[in-house]
């Protein structure tokens, strides 16, 4: 059996960065930035005030003095002409500040009378003087590879940028096997269960921006399982879940065998998840998940997201994790990684007692995978360890 990272390594060789596309910045959230972004201009492309009050020249400015007020500056609409001696100009938020104007005036430390300004006596210092390009100078560039969030999308708003270039959504086929799963709403029989895990992937590929979809449920016999491959030629990324062990309707290699399948690997030394798989079909990388719902989830999680963003165009590294101290010991480890369920708040991380791979609910409970490498002791309390947040 081979490791977790030389796994991983099998896996990020199977993969290519999908085609670019250019995309309207609505629809830039989660998407990875394949082109770099050079701002338009500067921000702010000129001084602007930040309050409102009154554009003055600070040598002309003196507790419980007074100043004349000459114009108007409002944001979108400057005032044209300089400001003089004892002079000031109406200012808004957001307005450029005039020529010969450096500080501005809140308007609380002021009383107004016509086209005078009296002054309070004590003034609060500013200058609320925004300098132009103090958010970004007009050479800015936003560079790839970088997954954008919110932040990103308003910044490259502000950069003028309507259009982006981005990697295109890897398209995921998601292929659940058994008889004895059926869809969730739909009624089981005595003996079946409800496919889950095919839904928790579903929803973790897409958070991870790829485009997932989930085939049909395949029976356990080759000919539907093969025409559910049929079904998946088009992806970019085939991933199934069940049939990968060693029992009699453990169909998967076979049938992906039969159909031309260049196998990269079988089985790693990791719980959950032993008898994952991956390979090939003609260009088109295949995982196969184990089917114990925990296990398809954790591989899914250290295994298809950091190969979904390899093939988004970031760079390919297995999943981040943390040193975290134990809340209380863990036993010594056997021959295989261990990815346990745990619980990390205040610092400390806690792993469940209950670790078999089909609870679910231990895993909707956890928040965090705390990492036990291949034969590591027993690990007292406060021991840090590896953990890959949830
Ligand atoms: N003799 C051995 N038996 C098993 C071994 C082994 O080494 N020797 N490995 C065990 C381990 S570890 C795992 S993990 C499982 C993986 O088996 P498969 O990948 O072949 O999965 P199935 O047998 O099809 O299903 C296992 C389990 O998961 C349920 N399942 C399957 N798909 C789904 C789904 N989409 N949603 C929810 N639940 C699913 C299925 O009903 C079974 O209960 O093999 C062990 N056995
Ligand atoms: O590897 Mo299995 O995934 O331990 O349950």
């Amino acid at each position: 059996m081979i490791s977790v990272d030389e796994a991983l390594e099998h896996i990020f060789a199977l993969s290519t960065p999908t085609n670019t596309e250019t995309i309207p910045l609505t629809e830039a959230q989660g998407r990875v930035l394949a082109q770099d972004v050079t701002a338009l201009r500067a921000q702010p492309p000129f001084a602007g005030s930040a309050m409102d009050g009154y554009a003055v020249r600070s040598a002309d400015v003196s507790a419980g003095g007074t100043l004349t007020v000459i114009g108007e500056a409002a944001a979108g609409r400057r005032f044209d002409k300089p400001v003089g001696q004892g002079q000031a100009v109406r200012i808004f938020t957001g307005a450029p500040v005039p020529d010969g104007a450096d500080r501005i005036l809140i308007q609380e430390d002021t009383d107004r009378d016509g086209d005078t300004l009296h002054l309070h006596d004590d003034l609060d210092a500013g200058p609320y003087i925004r300098p132009a390009g103090s958010d970004f100078p007009a050479d800015f560039t936003l560079s790839t590879p970088r997954r954008l969030g919110p932040n990103d999308i308003a910044l490259l708003a502000s950069m003028g940028a309507g259009q982006i270039v981005t990697y295109r959504p890897p398209t995921v086929a998601i292929l659940a096997t058994g008889d004895e799963l059926v869809a969730p709403g739909e009624r089981p029989g005595p003996d079946q269960i409800m496919a889950s895990n095919s839904y928790g992937l579903h929803a973790m590929f897409r958070a991870a921006g790829a485009h997932p979809r989930l085939l049909p449920i395949a029976r356990d016999t080759a000919a539907s399982l093969s025409t559910a491959f049929d079904l998946a030629a088009s992806a970019d990324l085939i991933v199934t879940i069940g049939g990968a062990s060693v029992g009699d309707y453990d169909l998967v290699r076979p049938v992906a065998g039969a159909r031309g399948m260049e196998p990269s690997f079988y089985k790693v030394a990791m719980r959950p998840g032993k008898p994952l798989m991956a390979g090939r079909i003609d260009s088109t990388p295949i995982i196969g998940l184990p089917g114990n719902p925990v296990s398809a989830m954790v591989c899914g999680r250290i295994f298809v997201l950091p190969l979904l963003d390899a093939m988004q165009g970031l760079s390919a590294k297995p999943a981040a994790r943390l040193n975290i101290p134990l809340a209380a010991p863990l036993p010594a480890n056997g021959p295989r990684e261990h990815y346990m369920r745990a619980v990390m708040a205040d610092g400390v991380v806690t792993a469940f007692d209950r670790q078999d791979s089909s609870l679910l609910n231990v895993l909707h409970r956890s928040n965090a995978l705390v990492v036990r490498p291949p034969n590591a002791p027993k690990a007292n309390t406060g021991t840090p360890v590896p953990v890959v947040p949830l």
